[in-house]
């Protein structure tokens, strides 16, 4: 009688692994002896031993090709939140979310780790050391968060252990580090325009920023410890620095690391919120004729002007998760690595 012999456990896929996130988790996954396969729309890098499919999560029978003799699969795939387009979250998100669980199950995959986020309780007011428990927000701030939400509730929900397909996310918050393309360009980019000299609200508010190989070893640490006994089957769980920091001291830090000068004059929250989201409407309006990108948008806004940190004590209990790496460390490095964007240069 034939078998059906079971893919190697170390034999795994990363959905996105030509992202941020996703290139620091292939290097990881290699250097503790994984054979790594990476499926994104595009590939940004070339790494000895590492096989690129480049397509569309939303096309199944690219990802079939791609899951071939898979066991675990990272979905880290997600189109940027700066590109505030709902159509495009709606279709990766939430339909492409779909087709990649429909895939593995295809294909025999027996563990799905989904790249979630810590925003998917977040709706624009304070979160204080806030827990897996508080229920996702009724009202996204903006329409990742949605699809975030309802990506997952897919996954999550997909998890069965009779069927031998096991799922969890972990869910990070503000993740930084070397090669990330979104927060310390954009904040250097503002400085550049001479828009950094203001602090939203009083600059007290403590929020998480998670240095990226913390959130890579929260990923494997996961993976590692999904099995059909244990508590992390069908679970979310926030992976932090275990560090909150106040938001403008973060920011500072960066900025004055690389030669820029730290935020000074204070701005109501009230206000600038309120000028967020009345410039996200004009573009909103004007977007049939001319394409416009606030830097402050309603979402940045919230996000700089309220408390967001949370609990990773479930991840420490469920599996011995300690981030490596502090935040201190983790901004020294970062500052290191982008040269490029010093002051003057
Ligand atoms: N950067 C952050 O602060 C946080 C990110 N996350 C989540 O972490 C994950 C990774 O984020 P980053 O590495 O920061 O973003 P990134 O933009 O650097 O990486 C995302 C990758 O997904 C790929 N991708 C997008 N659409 C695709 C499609 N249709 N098919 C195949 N590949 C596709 C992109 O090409 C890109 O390489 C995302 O799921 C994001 O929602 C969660 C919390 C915080
Ligand atoms: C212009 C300034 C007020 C802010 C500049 C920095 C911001 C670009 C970043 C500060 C917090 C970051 C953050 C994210 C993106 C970049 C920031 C807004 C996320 C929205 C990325 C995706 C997530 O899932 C949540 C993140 C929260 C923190």
């Amino acid at each position: 009688m034939a078998t059906r012999i079971r893919p190697s456990s170390k034999r795994c896929a990363v959905i996105g692994g030509s992202g941020f996130l996703g290139r620091h988790l292939v290097e990881k996954l290699l250097e503790k002896g994984y054979t790594v396969t990476v499926f994104d729309i595009r590939q940004s890098y070339e790494l000895p031993g590492v096989a690129f499919h480049v397509g569309d999560l939303c096309d199944k029978q690219a990802l079939l090709t791609a899951l071939q003799d898979v066991s675990l699969v990272f979905h880290c795939a997600s189109p940027a939140p700066a590109s505030d387009d709902r159509a495009l979250f709606q279709k990766v998100n939430v339909d492409g979310t779909r087709i990649v669980i429909q895939a593995c199950q295809e294909r025999g995959v027996q563990k799905l780790v989904l790249t979630s986020s810590a925003s998917v309780v977040f709706e624009g007011t304070d979160i204080k050391d806030g827990k897996e428990e508080l229920p996702y927000a009724k009202k996204p701030i903006d329409y990742y968060t949605e699809t975030k939400i309802q990506q997952e509730k897919l996954v999550l929900e997909a998890c069965d252990k009779d069927k031998g397909f096991l799922t969890v996310a972990i869910r990070p918050h503000g993740i930084f580090g070397p090669q990330d393309p979104q927060l310390v360009p954009i904040l250097v980019d503002t400085a550049r325009r001479g828009k950094m000299k203001f602090i939203i609200g009083d600059g007290s508010n403590l929020v998480d920023f998670t240095f990226v190989e913390n959130v890579v070893h929260g990923h494997i640490l996961a993976a590692e410890h999904l099995k059909p006994d244990s508590p992390l089957c069908g679970k979310a769980y926030h992976i932090t620095n275990d560090e909150p920091v106040r938001f403008w001291d973060f920011m500072s830090q960066v900025l004055v690391g690389l030669g820029y000068d730290a935020p000074r004059y204070h701005l109501p929250y009230q206000l600038v919120y309120g000028i967020a989201l009345l410039l996200w409407l004009v573009a909103l309006l004007l977007r049939p004729l001319v394409r416009i990108k606030p830097t402050f948008t309603p979402m940045r806004v919230a996000l700089a002007g309220t408390h967001h940190y949370y609990s990773c004590a479930r991840a420490k209990e469920d599996m011995g998760y300690r981030p490596p790496v502090s935040l201190k460390e983790g901004i020294t490095r970062t500052v290191e690595s982008y040269p490029h964007l010093r002051k003057g240069v």
